[in-house]
């Protein structure tokens, strides 16, 4: 038995469509195209959801889309919520639990983020295989309080976060897609924002190994893994971070809007083909 305000949603959810989602996709900033991929739509604007927040940020469009992709039941977050829009850190990852109760199996989160890998490319996909939660590092982690024995344990494990053989099918399901050229794997930090990094800020998260930085993500992972879904993440550069006191280079949304924009198609399709191999091949589901 889960908590009664969030069996509550999900039940009400239960009522109103038919569809049992084995997958749940969030969409990251211009990325919600993904959720138009699904067929036989039942969608709710966040508002008309019960104790649900609403989306703030432009390039989140504040629906929870249902339907099937190639007959497989999907639920999809067009558009995400996150630390700097002022909600409660728990308030930010509860879809993850009516995920979990709506029997979700493979979660799939996508991002907009910068790029501090100098090696990547703006326009690169870069498959998250590892985290940074700075929040965390300051005490801010979704599962700060009484530990609900009924979704996880007190102290889930993070080693094995981001699952590894999604991680490789998205590598071959990549390359068969002729993507190679723009697919990399690497470690995600998440920050506070909403102000973007200074350069200071940037040249010591490259430091310490950070291939991509943005303000999302890690919350949702940690809350989706203590509850036992898998994990599947990626981030599309959106931007180069800014490491140089030379650089004209300043980071702004616009940008992330446009970038999002121009590599959307690949990355749906990127991400569909893998939800779809997911039911044909056991081995991956
Ligand atoms: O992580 P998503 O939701 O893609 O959004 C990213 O884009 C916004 C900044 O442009 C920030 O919210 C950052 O986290
Ligand atoms: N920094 C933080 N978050 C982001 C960025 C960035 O450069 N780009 C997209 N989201």
């Amino acid at each position: 038995r889960f908590s009664q305000t969030k069996k509550n949603d999900a039940d009400w959810l239960l009522t109103q469509t038919a569809v049992r989602p084995l997958v749940g996709i969030v969409c990251g900033s211009g990325l919600g195209g993904l959720a138009d991929l699904l067929k036989d739509q039942v969608a709710f604007n966040y508002r008309d959801i019960p104790n649900f927040p609403q989306s703030t940020v432009h390039g989140h469009a504040g629906r929870l889309v249902f339907g099937t992709l190639k007959g497989r039941p999907c639920v999809c977050m067009q558009g995400r919520f996150h630390l700097y829009e002022g909600y409660p850190i728990q308030k930010i990852t509860l879809p993850m639990r009516i995920f979990k109760m709506l029997g979700v199996k493979t979660v799939i989160l996508t991002n907009a983020a910068g790029g501090l890998n100098q090696d990547f490319k703006v326009g690169d996909i870069m498959i998250i295989k590892d985290h940074l939660n700075m929040p965390g590092f300051a005490g801010n982690n979704p599962l700060t309080g009484p530990n609900d024995e009924r979704f996880g344990v007190r102290f889930p494990c993070m080693s094995d976060a981001y699952d590894r053989e999604l991680l490789q099918m998205a590598m071959d399901v990549g390359s068969e897609l002729g993507y190679s050229d723009f697919l990399r794997e690497g470690v995600y930090c998440a920050l506070g924002g909403p102000s973007f990094e200074t350069i200071a800020e940037c040249r010591m998260l490259h430091k310490l190994g950070v291939d991509a930085v943005g303000m999302s993500t890690v919350h949702e992972v940690i809350v989706a893994r203590h509850c036992g879904m898998r994990v599947f993440a990626l981030s599309l550069i959106t931007n180069q971070a800014v490491m140089d006191y030379d650089s004209e280079e300043k980071a702004n949304h616009n940008e992330v809007l446009q970038t999002a924009k121009q590599r959307a198609q690949q990355l749906e399709k990127l991400v569909s083909t893998m939800v779809i191999r997911m039911k044909h091949n056991n081995n991956y589901s």
